[in-house]
């Protein structure tokens, strides 16, 4: 959704079985941690020279540099993930610049962390996102992305559309080590579990909270389950919040990025790209700007076979079409429930309640078309 505070079970990244397993050779293990912490609470002026300190610990080509070398200024941040650019002024005279991620208070009972990095280095061995630098007490360093955040209205422009395709398409064959089991329904049935048993200090909310029902919302997560069970869908590395804030272009060099793997695992491929197809809506929550049909089977084409996307035959068009549509119901369902969680957990000011009624209301405004979508083409007789 990608909302700042991000809410996260604590799945079992089986992070000894992964290292085990880790046949990667491209992955560079040797990265440099540091067991110092940084406060995000601090006040910037007396944060800014903690973080000089923190480089110097980590990088020792830094360690010898005047302070006058650094400069550190805010790129984005709230409560939660504070990211810092620090820019250093190395000895030969060169400026190189890198992001700092301090981790808010509490973010780590919400996020898996260790599974986090775990994602990270596979992925920027593959070449996606910014490259980890290094690792502290409480975030880490990554390259600086020269770049620009994407608004929701690019994400859909047919030459930008077509390389998310192409990119979201490597992004899912890179292999992460660890389980491969999709997280989806495990992920949900963990959120409702929480969010059907939540209590707020304010009436208000507690008023607003208790008209929800959970009984048909169960109804709902059930049917969807055993319906997407029936698609026999692939699972890959998904991205899972890919966001136009979450995508970067460097216009110079046509250079697409996509950043920020919290929310990445295992998965269904139709999750990834209708949950990214939703988030057309932008953050006005405008679902009217949902892909056409039309910009949809662009997409696809890109995505399936980017070197010739149109020799994509009908066939597969209509079948990852199906998939998308039916897993971007459970991307409504997966956030409407977060948002619940977020609504009593985060120290956000955001309306997070009635974030959780323009996802469900959403999904069942479009829950009986794409019912019958699968359905229809589960029986073999397609649409037209
Ligand atoms: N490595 C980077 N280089 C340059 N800019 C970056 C980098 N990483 C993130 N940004 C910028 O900071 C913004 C927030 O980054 P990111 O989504 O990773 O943080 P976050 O705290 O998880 O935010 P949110 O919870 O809103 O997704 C991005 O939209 C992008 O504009």
């Amino acid at each position: 959704m990608g909302a700042t505070q991000k809410i996260w079970t604590a799945m079992d990244v089986a992070a000894s079985q992964a290292k085990q397993n880790n046949s990667n050779s491209t992955v560079d293990e040797s990265i440099p941690h540091s067991p110092l912490s940084v406060d995000s609470a601090l006040s910037f002026s007396v944060m800014a020279p903690r973080v000089i300190e923190l480089c110097k610990d980590l990088f020792g080509k830094w360690a010898k540099l005047n302070d006058s070398c650094f400069s550190v200024e805010t790129v984005s941040g709230g409560i939660t993930n504070l990211l810092l650019k620090v820019s250093v002024k190395e000895e030969n005279g060169d400026t190189v610049a890198v992001t700092v991620r301090l981790y808010g208070p509490n973010t780590e009972y919400v996020i898996n962390r260790e599974r986090e990095l775990q994602a990270i280095k596979y992925l920027s061995a593959a070449g996606f996102g910014a490259k980890l630098l290094g690792v502290f007490g409480n975030g880490m360093v990554q390259s600086f992305i020269n770049a620009r955040t994407l608004t929701p209205s690019d994400m859909r422009k047919p030459k930008l559309a077509a390389e998310i395709a192409k990119q979201l398409r490597r992004f899912h064959q890179v292999e992460i080590p660890g389980s491969k089991e999709p997280q989806l329904w495990v992920d949900i049935f963990k959120f409702f579990e929480k969010a059907s048993t939540l209590q707020f200090e304010d009436i208000d909310k507690q008023r607003i909270y208790e008209k929800i029902s959970f009984k048909e919302l169960h109804k709902e997560v059930t049917q969807l389950t055993e319906l997407t069970g029936l698609l026999n869908a692939p699972v890959v590395f998904a991205h899972n919040d890919l966001l136009s804030g979450n995508l970067m272009l460097n216009d110079e060099h046509d250079k697409l990025y996509f950043i920020d793997f919290e929310y990445g695992s295992y998965n269904y491929r139709g999750f990834d790209i209708g949950n990214h197809f939703n988030e057309y809506a932008g953050y006005d929550c405008d679902y009217s700007l949902y892909p056409s049909k039309d910009e949809q089977h662009h997409f696809f084409r890109h995505y399936l076979q980017p070197e010739k996307p149109y020799e994509v035959s009908e066939k597969d068009l209509e079948a990852l079409y199906v998939e998308t549509n039916t897993f971007m119901l459970a991307s409504h369902l997966y956030w409407a429930l977060w948002a619940l969680i977020q609504a009593r957990m985060s120290p956000i000011d955001f309306d997070y309640l009635g974030y959780f009624f323009l996802r469900y209301n959403e999904y069942k405004k479009q829950k009986e078309m794409c019912f019958t979508l699968a359905q229809s083409h589960l029986s073999g007789y397609g649409t037209a």
